[in-house]
């Protein structure tokens, strides 16, 4: 089993580190909510208007529970992927996973320009983020095999610092 599975909240950087990390461990990149856009044609804005919260969850566990059983990718998952028992089994069961953390002034200024994170289209995002993170913190934390702090605030050397972690035993 060589998957490598990144969690953590909105602007974390998952998209963003993954898609680095992947061709520098000769493993391929894959993305749930992209994956979800793919499939379904439109973008997870207009699944939220459509199905709801609780019809995206469900197109989120179907491709978790998809791609965690390749061998030999890096998936980022969306904010939310942990909030689901059976999404947090077959991440923990399927790879190693590394929750990435984020401060929220960063947070907030990363997510700014983006108007695709349905969660976030609120008065005080700010608000919504801490509230996100108050429940889904220890979720994160209890499937995370190791926790990267990305505040460093630079990708290239955050995938690097993850290649070393990875590689040396815990
Ligand atoms: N380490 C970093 N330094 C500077 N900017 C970053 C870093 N990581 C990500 N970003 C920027 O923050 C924005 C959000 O990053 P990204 O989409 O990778 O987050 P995410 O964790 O995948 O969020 P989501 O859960 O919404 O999918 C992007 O514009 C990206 O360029
Ligand atoms: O934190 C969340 O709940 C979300 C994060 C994004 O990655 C998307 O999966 C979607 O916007 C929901
Ligand atoms: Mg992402």
């Amino acid at each position: 089993m060589r998957n490598i599975f990144l969690v953590g909240p909105m602007g974390a950087g998952k998209t963003t580190i993954g898609r680095k990390l992947a061709p520098a461990l000769g493993l391929s990149f894959y993305d749930s909510d992209e994956a979800i856009i793919t499939r379904t044609g439109v973008d997870i804005a207009t699944i939220f208007d459509i199905e709801g919260e609780s019809g995206f969850r469900e197109r989120e566990s179907r491709i978790i529970d998809e791609l965690t059983q390749h061998d030999g990718i890096v998936l980022a998952t969306g904010g939310g992927a942990v909030l689901r028992a059976d999404n947090r089994e077959h991440l923990k069961a399927r790879g190693r996973v590394v929750y990435l953390t984020v401060p929220i002034e960063l947070q907030l200024k990363r997510t700014r320009r983006d108007s695709q994170r349905p969660l976030l289209q609120t008065a005080n995002p700010r608000e919504r983020l801490e509230s996100l993170q108050r429940e889904r913190e220890p979720l994160y934390r209890s499937i995370a095999d190791i926790v990267v702090d990305t505040a460093a605030n630079d990708s290239r050397r955050l995938a690097r610092e993850l290649i070393q972690r990875l590689s040396s035993p815990d």
